[in-house]
């Protein structure tokens, strides 16, 4: 399978507002999300996760290392139309609906006017949205929230979904809804990139698992190879052995 997204040593140190530069938050991070795969990032609070994914979106620059999407550099504005990304944390602007959003979005990708629509019906009605659609999104539930920031991500149609944190804060029926849509997506061929705390999701979404620590790549493979390296019998624990090991 070929690669869609590939860090290569990647370095990258925050500057100080007051001055001076924080110990990296990236030490040479190598990894790759193949065509079609979905990939797990898992760390714990400060491991680098975040980084990686705005790294990924170009909101700010690696100091060493390539990252390629696609073979081209995340700078390529051209690649956000085959980007949907997911922020851990969604903002709407108070008074708007999904609709007035998903034309904004819509404008933003250049999509034809029937292409945006037929669109917005599809992931409204997947995503049941579509009987709140004209209601501001402020007086959705953090749950409903959520499912239209998936739509936001969703309407251009794009090959790669890069997701931070997509199950946080949600319920029980909420998180089990989102898995059920990103093992869709998974089933739609997409290529996702998310990151996440919840542990135990991770069996069920990903195909593959990476683990960062302080900034360092501590494992790369299935779940089983999880298993199978630390001789353990859950994610969780195969986890905390990838990041106990060299701590001692
Ligand atoms: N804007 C910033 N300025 C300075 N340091 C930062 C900034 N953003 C992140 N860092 C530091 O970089 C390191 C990695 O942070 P990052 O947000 O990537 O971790 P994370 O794995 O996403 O953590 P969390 O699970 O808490 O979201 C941390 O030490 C963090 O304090």
């Amino acid at each position: 399978m070929a690669d869609s997204v590939v860090f290569s040593e990647v370095w990258k140190t925050y500057q100080r507002e007051l001055g001076g530069v924080s110990a990296p938050a990236l030490r040479g991070v190598t990894f790759s999300v193949r065509r079609g795969e979905t990939l797990g990032l898992i760390g714990a609070n400060g491991a680098g996760k975040s980084t990686c994914i705005r790294l990924l979106m170009d909101f700010i620059r690696p100091d060493r290392g390539c990252i390629t999407i696609e073979d081209r550099s995340p700078e390529n504005s051209i690649l956000r139309r085959d980007i949907g990304y997911l922020p851990e944390i969604a903002s709407f602007p108070a008074s708007l609906t999904i609709l007035d959003m998903l034309r904004f979005v819509g404008a933003t990708h250049d999509l034809p006017k029937a292409v945006l629509a037929e669109q917005s019906e599809r992931w409204l009605k997947t995503l049941e949205l579509w009987d709140v659609r004209k209601r501001p999104i402020r007086t959705y539930s953090k749950g409903m929230q959520q499912r239209g920031s998936f739509v936001l991500a969703l309407v251009h149609d794009p090959a790669l979904l890069v997701l931070d944190e997509p199950m946080s804060g949600l319920d029980p029926i909420g998180r089990a809804s989102i898995i059920r849509l990103i093992r869709d997506l998974k089933v739609q061929g997409k290529t996702i990139l998310f990151c996440t705390h919840i542990l135990e999701d991770m069996d069920q979404l990903a195909d593959r698992v990476l683990i960062l620590h302080k900034g360092e790549k501590r494992f790369l493979g299935t779940p089983n190879d999880l298993s199978a390296e630390f001789g353990t019998n859950s994610i969780v624990d195969g986890f905390l052995s990838a990041i106990a090991e060299e701590q001692s």
